[in-house]
């Protein structure tokens, strides 16, 4: 071991001066044991002393870090980290499946993301470092390290970037109907560009420069009100929109309105009382119906801040991380399904992939929907900085392994990756289909593949032998990933190909 290991603070959070306890040297040892199988018994013992100290729900023994974090907090960091973009393509989804299929795969989605959270946790409680990439190393060295790396930051810049497109489209037009701007002349407040740049600067970077992930529980808190709100105006729609709609472009062009919003292309068609397109279906099945699990997949991920989470959770135990989980994936799973259920049945089949714009299309001057509008961006705003912290601290772990906290560089990574996500927004708006890709390919490693493997490998054959039942489910769960992938692929392919692109995970 090389001496600077010694000092290593392998969760990529540092300790302040003088608070370097022997529990490091504990830590770069079981890191190095990984590698020489001299050490493995040593390894063994300590990590039998985490879970049964785990089990017995005595004092916890995780020494990598002190967390500070309440439970209460850390339900709002995880709630936040899960809810983001992924809750407006849901009605849309409901709509390619009917109401039923919807509610079983959701079910199904949801129930899976918490066993994959089991299956990290007790990982991690046998390597005893709560960071996924740590769980990598142990199972398959430093590629296994690289590639858990490499997942959370591509999965976390997608799904931030998703945010900022949501910043960059949809806050120019709050500021234009709440200033009741009819004809913008280029004004730089309507400019999403601009305001991309400033939301960024303003908000998230002070955020993202925090320590620690649990400072961010008050904002979280916030952020999750902001879409109670959401789906309480989405539920008071549903009594108010008469189906079929009104199109408002569509109204504007036939009194010979001088509109700004643009007619969607294809129209409304004004279909009488009576239509089947405005009667809910229990079950559907049509091309798009491919796309609800990405969807779905997208919406749950939130496993690259659940060990996060964990490292800062006060006297931390599996099984109060794993409560935190199940509470968060509850609520949200209640919560996605009211959002849904109730988006489509305001607009049955003319619901859009984005549900917000769907709205627009009643009548974007709408105050509620403004305000619902306003919401949402301060939700997907406030998010941003949850999903960075994973990502800074899988650079940390790839590239300055064996370094203490250090503020310069803590400042250097937030504002070098928020750069990279300014620019991607603002230069490259095409890249969301390269996202849908990465998405399919990215969400199904971080929620199945990874924790199924790492599990297989990281827990001892002497504790569960390779044939042992948990281990027997945890391959058939990677085998599921592996086959979500290549069917998720796929199905952008095909998609790509016949040229009628909606970008599926991507939103
Ligand atoms: N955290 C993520 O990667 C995505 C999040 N679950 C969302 O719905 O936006």
């Amino acid at each position: 071991m090389e001496p600077a290991e010694m000092n290593t603070i392998p969760n990529g959070k540092g300790h302040e001066a003088g608070e370097e306890t022997t529990a490091t040297a504990i830590k770069s040892q079981s890191g190095d044991a990984a590698q020489t199988p001299g050490n493995a018994e040593a390894n063994l013992a300590e990590s039998s002393e985490f879970l049964s100290n785990a089990d017995d729900k005595k004092t916890p023994r995780f020494t990598d870090f002190e967390g500070k974090t309440s439970f209460g907090m850390s339900i709002f960091n995880l709630g936040n980290a899960i809810m983001g973009s992924g809750i407006l393509g849901l009605a849309y989804a409901m709509a390619n499946t009917g109401i039923v299929l919807f509610i079983i795969l959701l079910t199904a989605v949801a129930g899976l993301s918490s066993y994959s959270i089991h299956l990290l946790l007790k990982s991690s409680g046998v390597v005893g470092i709560r960071a996924y990439e740590q769980l990598g190393y142990r199972a398959f060295g430093t590629p296994g390290k690289m590639a858990a790396g490499i997942a959370i930051t591509l999965q976390n810049i997608g799904a931030m970037s998703s945010y900022l497109y949501i910043v960059k489209y949809e806050f120019p037009l709050v500021i234009q109907a709440f200033l009741k701007v009819d004809n913008p002349s280029g004004e730089w407040y309507l400019n999403g560009n601009y305001l991309v740049v400033i939301v960024s600067c303003s908000v998230i970077l002070p955020l993202a420069l925090m320590k620690q992930l649990g400072y961010l529980g008050y904002t979280s808190g916030f952020s999750l009100s902001c879409m109670v709100f959401f789906l309480i105006a989405v539920i008071y729609k549903t009594f108010q929109v008469k189906c079929p709609f009104d199109d408002y472009a569509h109204n504007r062009t036939v009194l010979g309105f001088n509109t700004s919003v643009a007619a969607d292309p294809g129209g409304v068609a004004m279909t009488p009382e009576g239509d089947p397109a405005c009667t809910p279906r229990l079950f559907n099945l049509n091309s798009q119906t491919a796309y609800t699990v990405p969807i779905l997949a997208f919406a749950f991920v939130c496993h690259p801040e659940v060990l996060p989470i964990y490292t800062e959770l006060r006297n931390p135990t599996k099984t109060k991380m794993q409560h935190i989980s199940n509470i968060s994936i509850g609520v949200m799973y209640i919560m996605y399904l009211l959002a849904a259920l109730f988006g489509y049945l305001t607009f049955i089949d003319k619901v859009e992939a984005e549900l917000l714009h769907t709205y627009s299309r009643i009548d974007p001057y709408d105050t509620l929907i403004l305000c619902v509008r306003l919401a949402v961006l301060t939700a997907v705003t406030l998010t941003v900085p949850i999903v960075l912290f994973p990502v800074r601290r899988a650079i940390q772990q790839l590239f300055f392994p064996n370094k203490t906290f250090w503020w310069p560089r803590h400042i250097a990574i937030a504002v070098t990756l928020l750069t990279i996500i300014n620019l991607l927004v603002i230069f490259a708006p095409n890249i969301l289909g390269i996202f849908g890709v990465i998405g399919a390919t990215s969400a199904p490693c971080l929620i199945f593949i990874f924790p199924a493997v790492f599990y297989i490998r990281i827990v001892p054959k002497e504790e569960e032998p390779m044939r042992s039942a948990p281990k027997i489910l945890a391959a058939c769960f990677a085998f599921l990933g592996v086959l979500f992938m290549v069917m998720s692929l796929g199905f952008i392919i095909i998609d790509w190909t016949s040229g009628t692109s909606k970008g599926s995970s991507g939103h």
